[in-house]
């Protein structure tokens, strides 16, 4: 027996097809996430990642497909399961007249076995907040309370849909430490995003979906360097420029005009700079704005799909 078979991946799911009328919301999805792994789920909004968290983790049935936790099937080992995993959904409703500390000893008693509450509380810096109504928590404090909830059975494999949602940045700096140190702790972390950094920052692996598919997937540098690294000018001028003007701009990658101007993907700055300066003096354009920037993941799931990560995907 090879070390695979021995230690089955936290997550394996085949053929995975979730209906909702004539919407497919998910499309024959192929996910594997080895056990230790920090996946992150990329996608616009409508893209089918709540929807593949929940058929993971057995809150919704797959029209069809079948999905493995930890070698086990949801239809055979319910129990099993779920004694293995925690879930932090997007939004979390929290009784308003319990405190920190209760609310946790309620979840707590959900699981056979688990995380005392004040280990619960020390994992998510909310010690000083135990004896506070849930009710009265700042939002960074909710979803840290939420996240306490999910860990409540000290589950081997966390689910976490938009974890830092509506954070400002501080308090989503010190979420990320802390999903950090549970990374450290050799858990693995399924989590939905629309942030790139947070996928940068602690996704070991990132899959981007587009209406229910895979349309990319790899390391967050990987899927980087798939478009070949580069820099990406975006550039305003009047009257618009057509394409062709800048067809042969040297170390030109690709080219996109869109309603607020043009977006260069190029190998070299230098030398692409140089060159768009002199066909706009030549063609007598106007430039209105200029300006340059590293290529991002969002660039990658343009390359993919032709929108944007933070565009509705189109019906
Ligand atoms: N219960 C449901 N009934 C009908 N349609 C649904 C249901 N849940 C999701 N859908 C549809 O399935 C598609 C995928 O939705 P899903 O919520 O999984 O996307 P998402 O990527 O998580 O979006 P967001 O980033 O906005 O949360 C959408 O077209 C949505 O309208």
């Amino acid at each position: 027996m090879d070390r695979l078979e021995r230690t089955p991946p936290a997550i394996e799911a085949r053929g995975l097809v979730k209906r909702f009328g004539g919407t497919v919301a998910v499309d024959a999805l192929e996910l594997r996430v080895e056990q230790g792994e920090c996946m992150g789920l990329l996608g616009p909004n409508g893209a089918g990642k709540s929807t593949t968290l929940e058929l993971l983790e057995g809150l919704q049935r797959p029209t069809a497909g079948t999905v493995r936790l930890f070698g086990l099937e949801w239809g055979k080992d319910a129990a099993r399961v779920r004694a293995r995993i925690g879930i932090a959904p997007q939004e979390t409703r929290f009784h308003g007249k319990m405190t920190v500390s209760e609310t946790l000893q309620l979840f707590r008693a959900f699981y056979p076995r688990g995380l005392p509450v004040d280990a619960l509380l020390q994992l998510v810096g909310l010690e000083e907040k135990r004896g506070a109504y849930a009710m009265n928590l700042s939002g960074g404090q909710q979803h840290r309370l939420s996240l306490a909830t999910a860990l409540a059975g000290d589950p081997e494999l966390l689910f976490l849909d938009e974890p830092t949602a509506g954070l400002d940045p501080r308090s989503r700096q010190a979420l990320w430490d802390t999903l950090g140190s549970l990374k450290a702790q050799g858990r693995t972390v399924v989590l939905t995003t629309h942030y790139l950094e947070e996928a940068r920052a602690l996704c070991d692996r990132v899959v981007i979906l587009d209406r229910g598919r895979i349309v990319a997937q790899g390391t967050p540098a990987k899927l980087l360097a798939s478009l070949g690294g580069g820099q990406v000018i975006e550039l305003v001028a009047s009257p618009v420029p057509t394409p062709e003007v800048f067809a042969d701009l040297p170390a030109l990658r690709s080219l996109r005009l869109h309603s607020a101007g043009l977006t260069l993907h190029v190998a070299e700055l230098q030398p692409a700079l140089s060159g768009l300066l002199e066909r706009v003096r030549a063609r007598g354009l106007t430039l209105r704005s200029l300006s340059t920037r590293e290529v991002t993941l969002d660039d990658v799931f343009l390359a993919c799909t032709g929108h944007g990560l933070g565009e509705d995907t189109p019906s």
